[in-house]
């Protein structure tokens, strides 16, 4: 028995993330019947789908769940049974992740309450910070994600540029088409609704995606260059979508180049909330991070048996994520310790922070990364989000894991200085690494004994930044690696 509080209109799939590189270990089918459910009785419809993928690489299989028989028990919860059945699907045929279904789900909207609102101020205040570092660190321990306000981006910033992203979607299919993903390289531009797999699952949602503005590497030599030195590039400004929406382009590079700035600084706190200095990050992540814009749009759903999934169940694959949503909600997170969904709900001018896998990873698990997904919704109104993922430098080689980490939950913060506060030391240079993706730089040796050209972990060196992310984009967008990455030109 399991018991799920659904939001309103919203339809609730069972997916389980698992961590990246676990390939092997999930992979048989799990079957649940007869389980319990309980949402608020004014949102739940009496047939609800749930969908969980199952994956055996060779073999995937989807469990159906149907909720049936609701009946209101108090007056705002409702009971359902819930039945599964389990089929087979066809296998994609790109690297997927290993997925695993879940009989244990839980949902529940207070949960919500978990998720601490901190703000930027507090960290910025001498006075304030030993307290909002400690608040910082808590939730990334427990969750891996709090909200941000007071961050220093205007409203006017966020509003114009959610316009300009839901004036570019609503542009003619033929117009969005100039843009398409699979035209660059680089992996940036339009992708069609129904064409990206998360979980093995097909997501729906349209997306547009964008990176720091520059130039290719013209050393770049598909199937002999390191694969993940092709992610370097410009973006897709077709002519005719600029002369429809004057606004867009300089909306979409100001509010990257904020969402730059503002990670940055939050970076600057996640060294100090680990007792590292506030440097770290910056020093490691050298003078030209890499980065990834995604606008998304998730289309409100008229019957759940058609779309049971906005965006499957993922961890983020780099560092830091900042998201941008609207107040439609839909967005949850998975609380680590109890496998229980909680709503990401809207909370006006904060943006979302979210640990991805890489952070994990560096501070060997002590940094949740995490598990989040989005609900289609049935309220008739599409929603809109805008993740930015802030990585190193391409060809950064993170270190395995911060040594001698402090692994209690509270630290004394009490003389955390920030850089600006720091006293500088003779010939710092707060780009510490320098480590850069230029085209006349000579670029870290690459393991030529890797198949996939990744040369993805060093034992001395540490693992390579860009290599990981590759790793993760390549696989969902297989359209872009098929195009430009298997053969010579
Ligand atoms: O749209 C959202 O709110 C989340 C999207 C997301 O998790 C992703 O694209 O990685
Ligand atoms: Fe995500």
């Amino acid at each position: 028995m399991f018991e799920i509080h659904a939001p309103a209109g919203i339809v609730i799939p069972t997916f389980v993330e698992i961590p990246f590189n676990s390939t092997s270990s999930f992979s048989s089918t799990t079957t649940t019947s007869a389980s319990k459910i309980t949402t608020p009785a004014s949102s739940f419809s009496s047939t609800t789908t749930l969908k969980a993928a199952t994956l055996s690489s060779k073999t995937p299989s989807t469990t159906i769940t149907t909720i049936t028989n609701a009946t209101a028990v108090t007056p705002s919860i409702t009971t359902a049974t819930v039945s599964t059945t389990t089929t087979n699907t066809t296998t994609p045929t790109y690297p997927t992740t290993a997925v695993a279904t879940t009989t244990t789900e839980k949902v529940t909207t207070k949960a919500n309450e978990k998720v601490k609102v901190l703000s930027l101020h507090d960290f910025n205040n001498p006075a304030t910070r030993p307290r909002f570092l400690a608040e910082m660190r808590e939730s990334l321990i427990e969750l891996g994600t709090f909200y941000i306000k007071d961050h220093g981006i205007t409203t006017e910033m966020t509003a114009g540029a959610m316009k300009s992203i839901q004036d570019y979607f609503a542009l003619p299919l033929e117009e969005k088409k100039k843009m398409l993903i699979g035209n660059s390289r680089h992996f940036r531009g339009y992708k069609l609704i129904g064409e990206e797999f998360t979980n093995n699952q097909v997501d729906h949602r349209e997306q547009l995606q964008f990176g720091p503005e520059q130039s290719a590497l013209s050393s770049f030599v598909p199937t002999q260059s390191p694969d993940y030195q092709g992610l370097q590039g410009p973006n897709q400004w077709p002519a005719s979508t600029l002369a429809l929406l004057p606004a867009f382009q300089p909306q979409v590079i100001e509010f990257m180049h904020q969402l730059e700035t503002l990670s940055h600084r939050l970076m600057e706190a996640v060294a100090l909330s680990l007792g590292q200095s506030a440097h770290y990050f910056r020093d490691l992540f050298g003078a030209n991070p890499y980065y990834r814009l995604k606008a998304a749009k998730y289309p409100s759903v008229k019957n759940t048996k058609a779309a049971t999934i906005g965006c499957g169940a993922h961890k983020d694959t780099g560092f830091l994520t900042v998201l941008l949503q609207d107040m439609v909600g839909g967005l949850q997170g998975q609380i680590p310790a109890t496998g229980e969904w909680m709503d990401t709900r809207p909370v006006p001018e904060t943006f979302i922070v979210t640990m991805g896998e890489a952070m994990e990873r560096l501070t060997g698990g002590l940094y949740q990364a995490t598990v989040h997904r989005v609900l289609n919704n049935t309220s008739g109104q599409d929603r809109y989000s805008i993740p930015f993922f802030f990585d190193p430098a391409l060809d950064t080689r993170v270190p395995h894991q911060i040594e001698n980490l402090d692994r209690s939950t509270r630290l004394d913060f009490s003389n955390a200085q920030t850089r600006e506060e720091l006293p500088k030391t003779d010939g710092e240079n707060f780009c510490g690494l320098g480590i850069t993706t230029q085209d006349n730089v000579s670029l870290p040796s690459t393991a030529s004994a890797s198949s996939s050209r990744q040369a993805a972990v060093d034992e001395e060196e540490g693992w390579c930044s860009g290599a990981h992310v590759f790793e993760t984009v390549h696989r969902c967008h297989p359209e872009v690696y098929a195009r430009w990455y298997t053969r010579e030109e």
